[in-house]
This record gives C-alpha cells, structure tokens and sequence, in this order.
C-alpha cells in the first residue's frame, strides 16, 4: 500500500525544503555563482571538471549514443534531435562525477537518476521543454512511484560550441552558451515546491561544432526505476 499522496503539482513542504538545503549549501560555496534572474534559482560553477574528464566523457557518449527518445514514448525527431546515451554509474570516471555532483549540490546520490550523456551535432537541439513532470502527464503515476517530483537538474557542458547549443530560458530571458567544464544546477521548482515555469528551458540548435553535455536529475525521494 502506497502512503505517497499524488502533490507532485502544487507547494509541498518536503520539496521545499530540499530546495532550501540546495539553495544554502549553493550560496555558500565561492566558487558558485548564482545567475541575477528574478523567478528562478539558477547557479553555475566554472571549471567543475577538467579537460581530460570532459574528453573521456565525451569518449564514452560517443561509444553508447543512441537518438535520443522523449518520457512521452516516441523519439521525436522533431523535438528532440540529439544522441542520449545513459551513462553506466560503474564506469569510475562516471562514478566520480556523480559523487562531485551530489556534493557540490549537497542532494543525497539516491535521489539522483542515472547521469544522462547527450551529443548535439549541427542543427540538433531539444526544444523547449519542463525538467519536471507534469502531473497531467500519462506518466505521472509511474514517476510517483519511481521517487516522485523532479525537481533539481545539474547539468555539465563538455565541450565549447563554436556557434549555437546554448541553453535557453525563455521565459526568463537568458541564455547560457556551452563553456567546457561548467557546471548549471537549477530549481525546477518555486520556492513553495511546485512546479515553476520559469524553469522551462530548452537546448537551441547547434549551428556549427559538436555540443556534449551531462545531465543528471534528482528526485525529490530516492530514485527506483
Ligand atoms: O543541452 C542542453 O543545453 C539542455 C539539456 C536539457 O534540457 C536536458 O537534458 O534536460
Ligand atoms: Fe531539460
């Protein structure tokens, strides 16, 4: 019998305060930067990782790309254009970028999903889409019970990009371009817990050069696939 109560769409204190504890731990750490935008808790951190660890990711999703499919079933080719390739947490190189991510964000590593490798090569891209689940979705009932709500997403660009690939919030009105090594960690959620739609976001169109990036997804409980 499941004691979850199906909230993922409005406040929930327990979302809350996760994002309080990544927010305090975030604004704590001088080597962070949070991004000045008014309604979303964005932050980012140049330098996470090195050359040689972007490269040897970058070896590893060209090793296991496939097209890239979406949680509404289909690989879109419209909307979603890139490679994706789910990253084995046993590979070391992998593990120690997830241990790095789950302590710069402070997040415990079982709420995190697998880390998710992605390349973009010229006019790929992700249109603009929500890290978070919405709780109209057909999914929903099967995401409540794999760990609930997302609600923080950490993502790693591994390569510069000479023209394009940026990541754009639109409705925020910014976009970040790809700088090799950094870091974006960003609240999905408002600082009630619910879903915040100034967090939509999407990858704009590599015009030239080859995009790589990591993404990992946290849970707002522990993650069973
Ligand atoms: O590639 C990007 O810039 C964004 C990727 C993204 O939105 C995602 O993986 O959820
Ligand atoms: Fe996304």
């Amino acid at each position: 019998m499941s004691e979850i109560i199906d909230d993922g769409g409005v406040a929930s204190a327990a979302r809350a305060a996760m994002g309080d504890a990544v927010r305090a731990r975030l604004d704590r750490n001088p080597m962070v930067h949070r991004i000045d935008t008014p309604h979303l808790e964005i932050y980012g951190r140049q330098d996470f990782l090195s050359a040689e660890e972007c490269a040897g990711l970058r070896a590893i999703i060209d090793a296991g790309a496939q097209p890239s499919t979406l949680f509404s079933g289909s690989a879109n080719a419209e909307y979603r254009t890139s490679h994706s390739c789910h990253l084995s947490p046993w590979e070391p190189l992998v593990e120690t970028v997830t241990q790095r991510i789950c302590a710069i964000t402070g997040i415990a590593p079982e709420k995190g999903e697998t880390l998710q490798g992605q390349r973009y090569t010229q006019g790929q891209e992700y249109r603009v889409h929500c890290d978070f689940f919405p709780v109209t979705a057909s999914y929903w009932p099967r995401m409540l019970q794999s760990g609930g709500q997302r609600c923080w997403t950490a993502m790693i660009y591994l390569s510069a990009v000479e023209e394009g690939g940026e990541t754009q919030f639109p409705k925020c009105e910014f976009m970040v371009p790809p700088v090799e090594g950094m870091i974006l960690i960003w609240n999905n959620l408002d600082r009630d817990g619910a879903p915040n739609d100034y967090s939509l976001h999407a990858a704009r169109p590599v015009a030239r050069g080859t995009k790589y990036v990591v993404t990992k997804w946290f849970r707002e409980r522990k993650w069973s696939p």
